[in-house]
């Protein structure tokens, strides 16, 4: 607080000494003019050079620093006056005594014109500074800005066709408040029928240009806005799935749907809307312009003036605006991601009896959004209200100047009427060229966030490209460290070393949460291990191609997950060309081809959104008939026999059996169920504690054992 004060002082101190040291000079120079015997154009512009420097010494030695603002205020300001002179002397042969005279009216408006000239460089023209955070900002968004356009080349004619139709809407629309005008004019003065009907019918032709080309505009805009999203939102969902698993557990669901949802829209509509509006609005406001100009060049300075307020206004407007805007729309995300949950897991929020729980949290989250977009709405209100009064002080001024001028003769009333029809309609293109750069870059930043996905590459790569015709499903895992990107710290496989041969049974067993489940994740390559690697028929897992991989190892996990469709689907996920048969016999294998022929469309069945119209044993043996149709050189079953009854597991027990050269990874509980397998191994604390065969594993009276006797009643 007392570093903001001191600093607001020194800028005070820094401002009363350079306007006291200018205005000493600017008097001087006009002192000095009056006599002068020399030239008076050297002489005045010496004495600018002379003020320009005094006035950075001063800034300089008050400040300490010098930025652009601050240089181009200093520049203008010192020079005007003998630019002005040196003008007018060139352009006019006369002479203002604007620079001559120490008049005080001259350096005021010297001054303001030097204010106003900046704020309007600020506020539209770029710096090129990147140093600054802001700019840089603004630098990256252009980037971006230019990315999405490039984006949009396949709807490049669409666009075109567009901006053609865009500019005949808006050439039509600027010639009717003319010859609005004109009618008032003639029906002022000594009324003219052949001139009347004639400025009638431009009046219509021009409308009827300007309605069906502006329908048109719209037309193929919203068709190439359209076609761009979903090509978008194809290409994002792509990218988001080839993602490692790591990237959904840091992300939740609900910032991905909104990114792939509303994101997507945004910096299509936007974007390309933007560009619309702001190519429309710009052809408008200098064909305005021109037609003011025509009509009162002295009326059109005056209010050309109000452009840096409004500017102004609407900068400190988009600054605030646009911070609330991403608060709200993350707030949003989070009140997504609260329905997300509840929804998804119904059945725990029931159980729990926690729905009045749920729906207290769900109503906090939405508090803070409405916190939240009572301030953008407070905030919307406070701009309109001051661009209201601009507008209206500008109107008041405009007309008592365009009396004045039509008193004078200079404008007639038809003059006076189009111009205030350009005028009301000029601060209206004005601001949106001003609002229009703060909502480019905020639909920017929504394509900012899609294209943060877009680029980028999977920490788990997917580019192997090994496809060996034999594979003998030969697995090592050699030395392993592994800690979840989650949670890095907690490392959960410690130079875990195992063998898995070909052919062979090997049972994973283990207390929970000792890092079964996670050597299955890493074989699966859902993760990335820190230090070690796993080889598959000694090459590393990492070189291999990513559809080969996951067809010769097929996991079937605890909780079996099917997808909406039929149960044939669901058997053949992922598989290009899959018979009936094949998807037949691995159902039998998985003892589901019975169950399957006594549903009402058999294999045709739809089984629900996650398969929630089956049991959860049905779902399971649907699970293990999806692994063993691909006929897979390792099978991993994770923990699949909490969900089967004894006869269900007995069969897949045969089935499995009937498969020699497959390599079998077990994870179980139920240790009755992996007494046959060629090797067990217990997994501890994310090592190897023992291994061997159920024999020699009770005889050495071990974890196993112990393990043995704790599960003894199964
Ligand atoms: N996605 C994850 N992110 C962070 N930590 C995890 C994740 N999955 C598992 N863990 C942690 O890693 C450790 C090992 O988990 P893992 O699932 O491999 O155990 P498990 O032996 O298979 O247990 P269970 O028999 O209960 O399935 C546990 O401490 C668990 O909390």
């Amino acid at each position: 607080m007392a570093r903001n004060t001191a600093t607001v002082t020194r800028k005070v101190v820094a401002l009363t000494l350079a306007v006291c040291v200018d205005l000493s000079l600017f008097y001087v120079a006009g002192l000095v003019a009056t006599h002068s015997v020399f030239g008076h154009f050297a002489h005045l512009w010496v004495h600018a050079a002379l003020r320009c420097s005094a006035l950075t010494a001063v800034t300089l030695l008050a400040l300490g620093d010098l930025n652009p603002l601050l240089i181009r205020v200093i520049a203008s300001h010192s020079l005007l006056p003998a630019v002005f002179e040196t003008g007018t002397k060139a352009l006019y042969h006369e002479e203002t005594q604007c620079g001559f005279s120490a008049d005080a009216r001259c350096w005021l408006m010297c001054a303001g014109a030097s204010l106003a000239g900046a704020l309007f460089w600020e506020i539209t023209v770029p710096d090129a500074d990147d140093a600054a955070a802001g700019k840089e900002k603004k630098q990256k968004a252009r980037v971006l800005f230019v990315r999405v356009l490039r984006l949009y080349s396949p709807e490049y004619l669409l666009l075109l066709g567009g901006l053609v139709m865009l500019t005949l809407a808006v050439l039509c629309q600027m010639f009717i408040p003319f010859y609005t005008g004109r009618v008032i004019d003639i029906l002022g003065t000594q009324y003219q029928p052949n001139e009347f009907v004639s400025a009638l019918l431009f009046m219509g032709l021009y409308s009827l240009g300007s309605s069906l080309s502006a329908g048109c505009r719209g037309g193929l805009l919203l068709c190439a806005i359209s076609a761009f999203t979903c090509r978008i939102k194809v290409k994002l969902f792509g990218a988001l799935t080839k993602q490692e698993i790591g990237f959904f557990e840091t992300i939740k669901t609900g910032e991905i749907t909104s990114r792939l949802s509303k994101d997507t829209t945004l910096m299509g509509r936007a974007v390309c809307l933007n560009v619309n509006v702001l190519l429309r609005t710009f052809i408008k406001t200098l064909g305005m312009i021109s037609l003011m100009m025509n009509l009162s060049w002295k009326l059109t300075f005056l209010v050309l003036m109000e452009t840096p307020i409004t500017g102004l206004i609407q900068n400190i407007y988009d600054t605030h605006y646009q911070r609330l805007s991403l608060a709200v729309q993350d707030s949003m995300a989070q009140a997504n991601e609260v329905v997300n949950e509840v929804v998804s897991s119904i059945q725990v929020v029931r159980s729990f009896n926690t729905e009045k729980h749920e729906a207290r949290r769900y109503d906090d989250r939405l508090m803070d959004t409405h916190v939240l977009k009572t301030r953008q709405n407070t905030v919307r209100a406070v701009y309109l209200l001051a661009r209201r009064l601009t507008g209206l002080g500008m109107q008041v001024v405009m007309l008592y100047y365009g009396r004045l001028f039509i008193q004078s003769g200079q404008m007639t009333t038809g003059n006076l009427v189009s111009f205030i029809l350009y005028q009301s309609d000029l601060g209206d293109n004005i601001r949106t060229l001003t609002y229009i750069f703060g909502d480019m870059l905020n639909s920017v930043g929504a394509a900012g966030k899609v294209f943060e996905y877009l680029d980028r590459k999977p920490l788990v790569s997917m580019e192997g490209k090994l496809k060996p015709e034999k594979l003998t499903g030969h697995v090592i895992f050699r030395d392993l460290n592994f800690a979840y990107p989650t949670c890095p710290n907690k490392t959960v496989l410690q130079d875990f070393s195992l063998e898995l041969k070909s052919g062979q049974m090997t049972a994973l067993v283990g207390t929970s949460g000792k890092g079964k489940s996670t050597c299955v994740s890493l074989l699966e390559r859902f993760y990335e291990q820190q230090d070690g690697e796993i080889l598959l028929d000694n090459e590393p897992l990492k070189s291999y191609d990513h559809r080969f991989l996951h067809k010769k190892i097929a996991v079937v996990s605890q909780e079996p997950v099917l997808f909406s469709g039929s149960i044939r689907d669901n058997i053949a996920y992922g598989l290009a060309e899959c018979s009936l048969d094949e998807i037949q016999e691995a159902a039998r294998k998985a003892n589901a081809h019975d169950f399957i022929m006594k549903l009402e469309k058999s294999y045709d069945t739809e089984v629900g959104e996650g398969g929630g119209h089956l049991s959860k044993s049905q779902k399971q043996q649907i699970a293990i008939a999806r692994a063993l149709v691909r006929q897979p050189q390792v099978l991993i079953l994770d923990e699949i026999t909490s969900s089967l009854d004894m006869t269900s597991e007995n069969k897949i027990q045969q089935a499995l059996a009937s498969c020699p050269n497959q390599t079998l990874l077990v994870i179980a509980h139920k240790l009755k169920t992996i007494e046959r397998a060629d090797q067990i191994v217990v997994i501890d604390d994310g090592r190897v504690q023992e291994q061997g065969t159920h024999q020699e594993l009770m005889d050495m009276k071990g974890g196993y054992y112990k393990l043995r006797e704790g599960n003894s009643p199964q």
